[in-house]
């Protein structure tokens, strides 16, 4: 199943850099693990903001769950998941 999910990071001020940087550093191996894996296969930044949109190719909602809930960054993020089926047009689906 396919998902489009748009993520929103605000990290508090006052953390702790050393802690910040940790933090985004697990967040960066973490995604970048799932994109070798083909789970995570589009990531796109939001130009200007501290933000993504993401495609996601996972068996269910579940196992996406699963994924976001797991994000280092994850206490510090909103996240807006949309559900994607085949476009009648699409020429790619055949
Ligand atoms: O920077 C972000 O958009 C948040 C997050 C998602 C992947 C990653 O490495 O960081």
């Amino acid at each position: 199943m396919l998902f489009h999910v748009r993520m929103d990071v605000e990290i508090p001020h006052d953390l702790d850099p050393d802690i910040r940087a940790e933090t985004v550093a697990r967040e960066k191996a973490y995604s970048q693990e799932l994109q070798r894996s083909g789970k995570w296969p589009h990531i796109w930044r939001i130009v200007g903001e501290y933000s993504n949109f993401s495609i996601f190719d996972v068996a269910d909602n579940d196992e996406l769950h699963a994924i976001l809930s797991g994000l280092p960054l994850f206490p510090y993020m909103n996240i807006k998941v949309t559900p994607l089926a085949t476009h009648p047009s699409d020429i790619a689906a055949g």
